[in-house]
Parts: structure tokens; sequence; C-alpha cells
């Protein structure tokens, strides 16, 4: 049985291993590392904040996600493909460190923004 999802460690745990996983991952790895070229000291602070607040309520997280996706969608296009591996990494790697009601919430949120996100893509109007 793994550990329950409750502290900011565990969420900079989920998100370092998850982001490493992203990186060496041949279909989606080089759109953070080749196109937006992702400066990691920046980028995950900034996602410890936002499961921070998606998961535990805590105000920190200041961005737009959904403007960031569309802009980066206008340089490289993001199709199903990619969130689909997106979500399969992110549930892989929640699974593997934690169990418990966090876990599958920061699955479930994970699963709707990214649906949400592809069909704002896709669909922007
Ligand atoms: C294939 C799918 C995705 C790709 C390729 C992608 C890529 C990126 C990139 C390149 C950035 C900008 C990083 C930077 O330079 O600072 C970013 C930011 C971000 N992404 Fe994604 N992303 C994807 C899906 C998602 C999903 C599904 C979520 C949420 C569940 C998400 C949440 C975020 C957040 C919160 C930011 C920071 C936004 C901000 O700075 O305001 N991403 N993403």
């Amino acid at each position: 049985m793994n550990k329950n999802l409750e502290t900011r460690e565990d969420i900079e745990l989920l998100v370092n291993s998850f982001y490493d996983k992203v990186q060496e991952d041949e279909l989606i790895g080089y759109i953070f590392t080749d196109v937006a070229q992702v400066n990691w000291d920046h980028h995950l602070p900034k996602m410890y904040d936002f499961w921070e607040t998606i998961l535990f309520g805590r105000k920190g997280f200041k961005g737009n996600p959904m403007e960031v996706h569309f802009k980066l969608n206008k340089v490289h296009a993001l199709e199903q493909k990619h969130f689909d591996r997106w979500k399969s990494i992110f549930f892989e790697i929640v699974d593997e460190h934690f169990s418990g009601e966090m876990a599958l919430l920061a699955k479930q949120k994970a699963s709707s923004i990214a649906d949400l996100m592809l069909l704002k893509i896709t669909r922007p109007f």
C-alpha cells in the first residue's frame, strides 16, 4: 500500500517524477525540452503551486494554463495523442507513489483539466 498524497513534499515528489518521465517520453518529451525549451527551475515550483491549489485549495498558483497551452498549440499542434500520453504518464506516476482519496482526486482532476484543455484548443469558440 502506497502512502497518501497529503503534503507539499508529496506534491514535489509527484511533480518531479512526472516531469522526469515526461522529458524522456518519445511522443511528448521534445515538446517540453525542444519546442518550449522549458526552464525547469521556473516551471517545477509553479507546478507544485498549481497542484497544491487544485488538491488542497491553497492559494498560491498564479498563472493562466489555458492561455499558455493555447499559445503553445500555435507553435506546435497539441493533439489527442499528446494529451493521452500526458494522462497515462501522470496516472502511472501517481499510482507508483500514492494511494487513497487524494491520489484518486489528482487523477480525476488531471484528466478533466486535460480533456477541457484539448477541447478548448481544438474548438476555440
Ligand atoms: C500534451 C499535453 C501538454 C503539454 C505538451 C504541455 C506543455 C506545457 C508547457 C511547454 C508549458 C510551459 C512551461 C514553461 O515554459 O513555463 C506548460 C505549462 C503549464 N502546464 Fe502544461 N502541457 C500539457 C498538458 C497539461 C495539462 C493536462 C495540465 C493540467 C492538468 C497542464 C498544466 C500546466 C500548468 C498549470 C502550466 C503553467 C501555466 C502558467 O504558467 O500559467 N499541462 N505546459
